[in-house]
C-alpha cells in the first residue's frame, strides 16, 4: 500500500490557488458585512472537517473576532450520513447577544446544519449567518440556508482540505474526487 494520498485521487477539484483566491473573496464579503457590527463577533468552527477552512477563512477577516469550536459528526467511517448528529464538544461561551458566524466545510444531506442552526438559535445570539465552503445540494434532505457559499459541487463524494474519509485525506492542501476502489 502506497503511503502517497495524491495516488489515491481521480481528480483535482479544486486547486490550492482557487481555494485561496475563493476563501480571499469569502473573507472580504464578510468583512464588508460585519464592518458596523456592535457587539462581539463569534466565528464558530465546527469540527473536525471545518478546521481548515476555518484557519484560512479567519485570516481573511479584518475584523476582531472571538474564537469558537464544536464537534459534531454524523457521518462515522462511511460516504452516508448515519442521520443522527452527535455532538462531542460544545460551546466554550455564552453567546446570546452576539454575532455568530457559523464556519463549516460542507453542507451535504443538510443533517449537520439543520440540527446545529436550530441549537444556535436557541442560544438566543444577535445574529447567526452560516459560511459553507461546499455545497452539494442535489443530495440535500433538509433545508440549510447557506449566507456564504464558496461553490456549489455535484454528488460526489470529497475529500482533502479537512474532507476525510475514514478519518484520512483531510490534510491534503486541494479538494479532490476518490478514486472508487478506496471506497467501494
Ligand atoms: O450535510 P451533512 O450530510 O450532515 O454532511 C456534512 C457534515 O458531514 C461532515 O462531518 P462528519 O460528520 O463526517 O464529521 P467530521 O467533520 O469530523 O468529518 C462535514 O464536515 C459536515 O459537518
Ligand atoms: O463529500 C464529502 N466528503 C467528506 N465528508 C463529507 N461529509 C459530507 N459530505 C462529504
Ligand atoms: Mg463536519
Amino acid at each position: 500500500m502506497t503511503r502517497d494520498m495524491n495516488e489515491d485521487i481521480e481528480k483535482v477539484v479544486f486547486s490550492e490557488e482557487e481555494l485561496k483566491k475563493r476563501i480571499a473573496e469569502l473573507g472580504k464579503e464578510i468583512t464588508e458585512d460585519y464592518k458596523d457590527a456592535e457587539e462581539t463577533i463569534y466565528c464558530v468552527g465546527i469540527l473536525k472537517g471545518a478546521v481548515v477552512f476555518y484557519t484560512d477563512l479567519v485570516r481573511s477577516i479584518n475584523l476582531p473576532v472571538h474564537f469558537d469550536f464544536m464537534i459534531a459528526s454524523s457521518y462515522g467511517n462511511g460516504t452516508e450520513t448515519s442521520g443522527t448528529v452527535k455532538i462531542l464538544k460544545d460551546l466554550d461561551y455564552d453567546v446570546a447577544g452576539k454575532h455568530l458566524i457559523i464556519i463549516e466545510d460542507i453542507i451535504d444531506s443538510g443533517t449537520t446544519m439543520n440540527y446545529l442552526m436550530k441549537y444556535f438559535r436557541e442560544r438566543k445570539p444577535k445574529s447567526v449567518k452560516l459560511c459553507a465552503l461546499l455545497s452539494k445540494p442535489s443530495r440535500r434532505t433538509v433545508d440549510v440556508n447557506i449566507d456564504y457559499c464558496g461553490y456549489t459541487v455535484p454528488d460526489e463524494f470529497l475529500v482533502g482540505y479537512g474532507l476525510d474519509y475514514a478519518e484520512k485525506y483531510r490534510n491534503l492542501p486541494y479538494i479532490g474526487v476518490l478514486k472508487p476502489e478506496i471506497y467501494e
